[in-house]
């Protein structure tokens, strides 16, 4: 079965509590060649804030040919767009607060009865840099080693069937060695890994790892120029894995 996100190498992640750098636009960002936008972040996330990037960000991405898709922290900041790709909602492997692994999606689907399951998908978060705020946010125990964070991405993978495993380190740039580890642990599903790319080299070096890599704060911090050379790094990457792994 293919999935939307079988082909991306590269993700912009906007955070609607940020703005664009400089005097950038939302068609800058697309024009970065990334393969997907997807709006989210964790701190002051509201759903006024949501709408008035997802408006915009729509009408960029379809110009440039790339789908946009919301990840939402939590139930308030679904906003419906029939316009929208869908939504990627997380699921946390390793909050401390059960709430981030089951609750906040029990509440969700309890009070909205306007959810579109077949633009709605999950993401299997294995949050690894204890001082995001998404990792104080869900209590997450980042005090995990390679082999810990495989055995996640294995039981996502096998016993819950997710078809996303994201190796999250949010604003620090993670060890590639755990992102090979989760990697190698999964036989279908797609794996992101996200977290203080930065340059060509670093996406490089991810790309080599995950099938995607996601570059969120680089594009609000300096700019689309920046980005688009992270996409070249993340697609040279993918090709290097891609010939390694034909070559085994
Ligand atoms: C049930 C619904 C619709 C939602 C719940 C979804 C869950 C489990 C959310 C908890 C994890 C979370 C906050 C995910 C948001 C995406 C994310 C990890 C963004 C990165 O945020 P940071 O970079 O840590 O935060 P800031 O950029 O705001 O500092
Ligand atoms: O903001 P950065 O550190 O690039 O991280 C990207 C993304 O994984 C955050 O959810
Ligand atoms: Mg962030």
């Amino acid at each position: 079965m293919t999935a939307p996100w079988d082909d991306w190498d590269h993700i912009v992640k906007l955070d609607p509590d940020k703005s664009l750098y400089g005097d950038e636009t939302f068609d800058d960002v697309c024009a970065t060649g990334t393969d997907a936008v997807e709006i989210g972040g964790t701190l002051g996330m509201t759903e006024e804030k949501m709408t008035r990037f997802v408006e915009p960000c729509i009408e960029a991405c379809a110009d440039h040919g790339i789908p946009c898709y919301i990840e939402p922290s939590h139930a308030d900041v679904v906003v419906h767009d029939e316009a929208l790709d869908g939504f990627l909602v997380p699921v946390v492997l390793n909050a401390g607060d059960t709430f981030w692994l089951t609750g906040a999606h029990q509440h969700w689907v309890r009070e909205d009865r306007d959810i579109d399951w077949a633009r709605t998908h999950t993401e299997a978060y294995i949050v690894m840099n204890p001082d995001s705020s998404v990792a104080e946010y869900t209590e997450a125990d980042c005090d995990l080693d390679a082999a810990d964070v495989a055995a996640y991405a294995e039981v996502a993978e096998r016993m819950f069937g997710q078809e996303i495993v994201y190796v999250e380190y949010s604003g620090t740039f993670g060890d590639s060695e755990v992102v090979a580890a989760a990697s190698e642990a999964l036989d279908e599903a797609t794996l992101f890994y996200g977290g203080g790319v930065g340059d060509y080299d670093a996406a490089y070096e991810m790309g080599r790892h995950a099938d995607t890599v996601v570059v969120g704060d680089l594009i609000h911090d300096a700019g689309s120029d920046a980005v688009r050379e992270t996409v070249e790094g993340a697609r040279d990457g993918t090709r290097e894995r891609v010939s390694a792994r034909a070559s085994e």
